[in-house]
C-alpha cells in the first residue's frame, strides 16, 4: 500500500491538535506481512518503506506516484535490516544481511527481491538520484562510528552512520542507526535542526510495554508525539527531532536533500528550547 504525506508549513504546525500530529507525521502501519508499504512523502520526495516477506518474497514493484517503468528508473534506495538475517536479491545477484546491516541500492537497479524469512523486517529509505552509485552492501565493521553523550546526562549513545558519505557515495540519501545504551533515554539531546534536509526517525528495539515520546517543531514552538516499536516519524527541515523513552531503545534515522553534510546542524542547547 502507498499512501502520500504532504510538507505542512510551521505556521500551519502551531495550530495542529494531537490528532492532527499524528496523521500528518507519524508513519504507524509501515508493516504488514508478505507485503511492501510505501510512504511517499513530500520532504525533498523521500519514500519511507518497510518489508515483511515472511512466508513468500516481496518485490519492490513501482508505484504511481513515480510515472516511472521500474522504482528505481530515478532513485537510489537504502535498505536496513531490522529483523533476523535475511536476504535481499538485487537485479539477480544476492546480499544476506544481518540484524542492523545496511544495503545501497543504485539507480537504474531494475529487481529488487526481499527474500522469506520469518520474522523478517527491511527498513527502507528512498530519494530521487541524479546518477548511479555502485550498489553495496554496509556491515557493522563498515560503518563509521561515534560514542556520544554521557550517563550523566542520559544520553550516552552509540550512532553507527551506515549510508553517509564518510563511507560510500549517495547522490542525497544518508542512513544511520543510533543505539541508546542501558539507562540512556535521551536521543539526539541536543537537539539540532538542518535547514538543508529533512529527516525521518525509525524507532525499533523499543521493549514491550514502552514508549518514546518524539519531540518535534521548531526549536521556539516544540511539540511531542508517542511513539510505539517500529513507527516511524518525519521531520521536517526546520524541526528538531530528539525524543525520550521509558527505557532505552533504537532508531534509524535518513536524510535527503541539499546537501551530503551530515555535521551541518545548528544545534539547540536544551536550555533554549520551548
Ligand atoms: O542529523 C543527524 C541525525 O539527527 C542523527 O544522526 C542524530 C542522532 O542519531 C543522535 O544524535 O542521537
Ligand atoms: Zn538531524
Amino acid at each position: 500500500m502507498t499512501t502520500t504525506r504532504h510538507a505542512i508549513h510551521p505556521s500551519h504546525f502551531k495550530t495542529l491538535d494531537t490528532k492532527s500530529l499524528r496523521e500528518e507525521f507519524l508513519l504507524d502501519k509501515l508493516f504488514t506481512t508478505d507485503a511492501i508499504n510505501h510512504v511517499y512523502t513530500h520532504y525533498d520526495r523521500l519514500i519511507v518503506s518497510g518489508a515483511a516477506p515472511e512466508t513468500k518474497a516481496v518485490t519492490l514493484e513501482t508505484i504511481d506516484a513515480l510515472k516511472a517503468n521500474f522504482f528505481l528508473e530515478r532513485r537510489e534506495l537504502g535498505i536496513i535490516n531490522v529483523g533476523p538475517k535475511a536476504s535481499v536479491t538485487v537485479d539477480g545477484q544476492s546480499f544476506t544481511l544481518e540484524n542492523k546491516e545496511a544495503l545501497y541500492v543504485s539507480r537504474g537497479t531494475k529487481s529488487v527481491v526481499f527474500q522469506p524469512t520469518a520474522g523478517a523486517r527491511f527498513y527502507i529509505n528512498s530519494s530521487p538520484a541524479h546518477r548511479e552509485y555502485p550498489t553495496r552492501k554496509i556491515s557493522l565493521a563498515d560503518a563509521d562510528t561515534i560514542t556520544i553523550g554521557s550517563p550523566e546526562t542520559s544520553n550516552h549513545r552509540t550512532i553507527r552512520k551506515l549510508l553517509v558519505n564518510s563511507v560510500l557515495e549517495t547522490c542525497q540519501l544518508q542512513m544511520g542507526l543510533t543505539e541508546l545504551h542501558q539507562g540512556s533515554v535521551w536521543n539526539t539531546m541536543p537537539p539540532h535542526t538542518h535547514d538543508r534536509r529533512m529527516e525521518a526517525y525509525f524507532y525499533f528495539n523499543i521493549p514491550q510495554g514502552q514508549a518514546v515520546c518524539h519531540f518535534i517543531g521548531e526549536p521556539n514552538e516544540t511539540r511531542h508525539i508517542w511513539i510505539k516499536n517500529n513507527e516511524a516519524v518525519l521531520s521536517p527541515p526546520w524541526s528538531v527531532h530528539s525524543g525520550a523513552g521509558t527505557s532505552n531503545y533504537a532508531f534509524i534515522w535518513g536524510m535527503a536533500g541539499e546537501n551530503l553534510d551530515y555535521g551541518d546542524m545548528d544545534v539547540v542547547q536544551p536550555n533554549e528550547l520551548l
